[in-house]
């Protein structure tokens, strides 16, 4: 029989372990489109100006300020300019050229008179109703940024606005950091893939779908190596399966514990895994397993899905992040109960909890049942209550900490 009663990691050693040595895979260079989302490896320096010349940021008449300051004055247009073109010429006193949005600005001329400011007046004839001041609706070159500044440092998230100046600053393709394969194994005799007919005794495997979206949320890439049975050789099959396809981390689902069919820990070393740590003082995720095996980390998550899920938000988005060089902060927010809750013994709980914002600050509501089974509670609380080892029970109003699972209203 294994040995429950040796005293659990706690869960930021675990964490300290679990990150040591984790840093940024490498390097490599993708389309525009393909680098929305990921991270830029360098620094990104524009290679022109933009815009590169002065432009035009209205439709209507390049001027000369001098010439149009005020209502009244008579300008003869001398011909036309729109984006894309250039105007052979040059603006002499008394005349204008018209003139359309994101077009250079005419050699001689210093302002655009906006259309709405100027009216017919007769053949080639314009009349300014509004008087200009110099300067007016011209954008100079380099406004934005001129050829050889920093556009973009490295680590930033290549989101619409980094990719949109990215490709303002003329370039075609990125560098970025490689994203993180996960490869996710589901474990157990029982499981049975959604869609299936269940014969008796069976249930659907659920967890690899949880974790991998939470994975994916965080820039992973997923190699989802379906169910192992829980027999020696399908699990040494299924990790073989995973050294061959090169995954940086794989996440095992059950099989943590210490009954006789959980054998994730027990053939996994035998096949070569450096076991860092199994079993945390953590609530849900207590069997929680890490190790090495060359350059593949290996998390084993508990079986039951809630602990799959809180464990994949506590230990394997951090490690994805590290790993794919995205920044990784677990924020914490005070909030206070609006129903009294239980002490929750020798194990950091992670409650699942719903947290409404009042004009007072927040509320959390945790659920009663803190079965670590029951997805649809998961499923519909929006933060976890984070409780200290041996904190007795509290009462409503009383202050807890919380950790958001996705927005709160
Ligand atoms: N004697 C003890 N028994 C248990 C202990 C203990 O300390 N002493 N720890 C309990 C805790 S805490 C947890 S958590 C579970 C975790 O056990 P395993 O990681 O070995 O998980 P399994 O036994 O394989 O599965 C648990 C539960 O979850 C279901 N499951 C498993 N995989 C999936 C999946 N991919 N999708 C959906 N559901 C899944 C499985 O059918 C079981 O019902 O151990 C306790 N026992
Ligand atoms: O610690 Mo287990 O993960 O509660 O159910």
């Amino acid at each position: 029989m294994a040995d429950n009663r040796k005293p659990l990691l706690p869960v930021n050693e675990a964490l300290a372990r679990l990150l040591k040595g984790a840093s940024p895979l490498g390097v490599e260079t993708v389309s525009l489109e393909q680098a929305h989302n990921r991270i830029l490896a360098s620094e990104l320096i524009a290679k022109r100006t933009q815009p590169p010349f002065a432009a035009s940021a209205m439709d209507g008449y390049a001027v000369r300020a001098s010439d149009a300051a005020n209502a009244g004055a008579a300008l003869k247009v001398i011909g036309e300019v729109a984006a894309g073109y250039v105007f052979d010429g040059m603006i002499d006193a008394g005349e204008c050229v018209r003139i359309f949005t994101g077009a250079p600005l005419p050699e001689g001329a210093d302002a655009i008179l906006i259309q709405e400011d100027a009216e017919p007046a007769g053949e080639n004839l314009i009349k300014v109703s509004e008087g200009v001041a110099k300067g007016t609706h011209v954008r100079p070159a380099g406004l934005d940024f001129l050829e050889g500044d920093v556009l973009l440092t490295e680590g930033r998230l290549l989101d619409a606005g980094a990719l949109c100046l990215a490709a303002s600053g003329n370039y075609a393709s990125l560098p970025v950091l490689k994203k993180p394969r996960i490869g996710i194994l589901a474990t157990g005799d029982e499981l049975r893939t959604p869609g299936s007919k269940l014969e008796p005794g069976q249930i659907i495997a659920s967890n690899s779908y949880g974790v991998g979206a939470i994975a994916k949320e965080h820039g992973a890439d997923i190699v989802d190596f379906g169910i192992a049975r829980d027999d020696e050789q399908s699990l040494k099959q299924a990790l073989q399966a995973a050294i061959d396809a090169k995954c940086d981390v794989l996440i095992t689902l059950g099989g943590a514990s210490v009954g006789e069919h959980d054998l994730v820990r027990s053939v996994f070393t035998a096949a070569g895994m450096k076991l860092d740590f199994w079993k945390i003082a953590m609530r849900p995720g207590k069997p929680l397993m890490f190790g090495t095996l060359g350059n593949m980390r290996i998390l084993g998550l508990p079986g039951n899905p809630v602990s799959s899920l809180v464990c994949t938000q506590l230990f394997g988005v951090p490690l994805i992040c590290a790993l794919g060089g995205r920044s990784y902060s677990q924020i914490r927010q005070k909030a206070k109960l609006t129903a009294p809750i239980k002490a929750n013994g020798n194990r950091e709980q992670y409650a699942r909890a719903t947290i409404s914002r009042t004009p007072h600050g927040f509320e959390a509501t945790v659920f009663e049942n803190q079965d670590s089974s029951i997805i649809s509670f998961y499923a519909n609380a929006n933060g976890l209550v984070v409780r200290p080892i041996d904190t007795p029970a509290a009462n409503k109003d009383d202050e807890v900490e919380f950790i958001a699972l996705t927005s709160i209203d």
